[in-house]
């Protein structure tokens, strides 16, 4: 068996960046892009007022001063002609202020009557957002991540209408078992609901893969072949169950009949022992264990990366510190992914696991917000220990 960090550099190693494509930005959130984009413009593109009021020139800005309001210069509309000694102008926040030397009084520091202004005591900024003071044209921006709402705000500003994004990965869900039936559908006295293939579609589409559910396999070999054949076109495809060692197990048989590349099967770690990975045709393929909790665990562990992996991105060590908050017993050969709540702490954050660990419940998963990391044979470890734990 290899260790989690082995499996996950293989695992890694068996995919590439997808090729770019252009969107619209309006369709580019929580995308990546392939490339560095550069801004069309200078924003600002002019010395802009930064606040309702007067702008006056350098040469006039005392206190006491009185000045003849004369003209008005608002956003989208600059004052055309230039303004003679002692003359003011109405000026409204965003608008082009004049090209001479000057500053902005905002309306509530200065007294009107009539067309007339008088200044009080000068306040200490400007009020003038100078042109290039955002960016300049060709200025480059290039995030190494899904892109957030900031970053279309600055990429519309820059007038930039489409991005180079790397593709969305493609990714087929296969669930395996006679005993599954869909949810909606009444499950017969042997069999349970498949509830893998929604929990592994939610981290597929969080991670900015594309999720396609394929229809329940069969424990035969025929239906297995069938299902892994409807997934053609499939950059990635996450297999559940039929991973382990059992004669109903059927996974790396059939797939490896299709000419499966298997890079390794079976992981040091508990849950997901049986993960399998591998090339099958121009696909990845990772075949996770079926227990849910398994499953649930190598997706975080390596769904997750792969399809960063897939995007372009960088894939950073993603464990944390925190204070144990109870006291643990020893651990066995394989690493341990403990299902656990953390709470506010000092410096760092308190880890209790839960009591229930069993590589089934799902209730004690929705309710985790981390797992707790025990190294393989790892001692007892008492409450109050510094640990390593993954954010869920
Ligand atoms: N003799 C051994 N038995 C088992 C071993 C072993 O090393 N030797 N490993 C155990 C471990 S660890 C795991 S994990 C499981 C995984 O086995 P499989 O990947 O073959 O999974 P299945 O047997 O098909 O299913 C296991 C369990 O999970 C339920 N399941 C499967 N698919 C789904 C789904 N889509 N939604 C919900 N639940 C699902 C299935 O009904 C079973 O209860 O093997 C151990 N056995
Ligand atoms: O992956 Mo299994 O028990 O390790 O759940």
């Amino acid at each position: 068996m290899i260790s989690v960090a082995e499996a996950l550099a293989q695992v890694l190693a068996l995919a590439r960046p997808l090729p770019p494509e252009r969107v619209p930005l309006a369709e580019a959130l929580g995308r990546v892009l392939a490339q560095p984009v550069t801004a069309r413009l200078t924003q600002p593109p002019f010395d802009a007022a930064a606040m309702d009021g007067y702008w006056i020139a350098a040469a006039d800005a005392r206190p006491g001063a009185r000045l003849i309001v004369t003209g008005a210069a608002a956003a989208g509309h600059a004052h055309q002609g230039a303004l003679s000694p002692g003359q003011a102008l109405r000026i409204f926040t965003g608008a082009p202020c004049p090209a001479a030397p000057g500053r902005v009084i905002p309306q509530e520091d200065v007294t009107r009557e009539g067309d007339g202004i008088t200044l009080g005591t000068l306040p200490k900024s400007a009020h003038i957002r100078p042109r290039g003071g955002d960016f300049a044209e060709g200025a480059e921006v290039f995030p190494r991540r899904p892109l957030t709402p900031r970053d279309l705000g600055l990429m519309a500003a820059m007038n930039i209408a489409e991005l180079p994004v790397h593709r969305r990965p493609q990714v087929a869900i296969i669930a395996t078992g006679d005993e599954l039936v869909m949810p909606g559908e009444r499950p017969g006295p042997d069999q349970i609901l498949c509830s893998n293939s929604f929990l592994l579609a939610g981290a597929v589409t969080q991670a900015g893969g594309i999720a396609r559910m394929l229809p329940i396999a069969r424990d035969t070999e025929a239906s297995l072949r069938a299902v892994l054949g409807a997934a053609e076109g499939a950059d990635l495809i996450v297999t559940s169950g039929g991973a382990s060692v059992g004669e109903h197990d059927l996974v790396g048989k059939v797939a490896g009949e299709m000419g499966l590349a298997r890079a390794f099967w079976q992981v040091a770690m508990k849950p997901g022992k049986p993960l399998m990975a591998g090339r099958l045709g121009g696909a990845v393929l990772l075949g996770l264990p079926g227990n849910p909790v398994a499953a649930a665990v190598c997706a975080d562990l390596f769904l997750a990366p792969v399809l960063k992996r897939f995007q372009g991105l960088e894939i950073p060590a993603s464990t944390a510190k925190a204070v144990l908050g109870c006291d643990v017993p020893p651990e066995g050969p394989r690493a341990h992914y403990q299902r656990a709540r953390l709470s506010l702490g000092g410096d760092l954050p308190v880890i209790t696991p839960f009591a229930q660990q069993d590589s089934a419940g799902l209730s004690v998963l929705a309710q985790a917000d981390a797992l707790l990391i025990r190294p393989p044979q790892d001692g007892p470890r008492s409450a109050g220990e510094i640990v390593d734990y993954l954010p869920l």
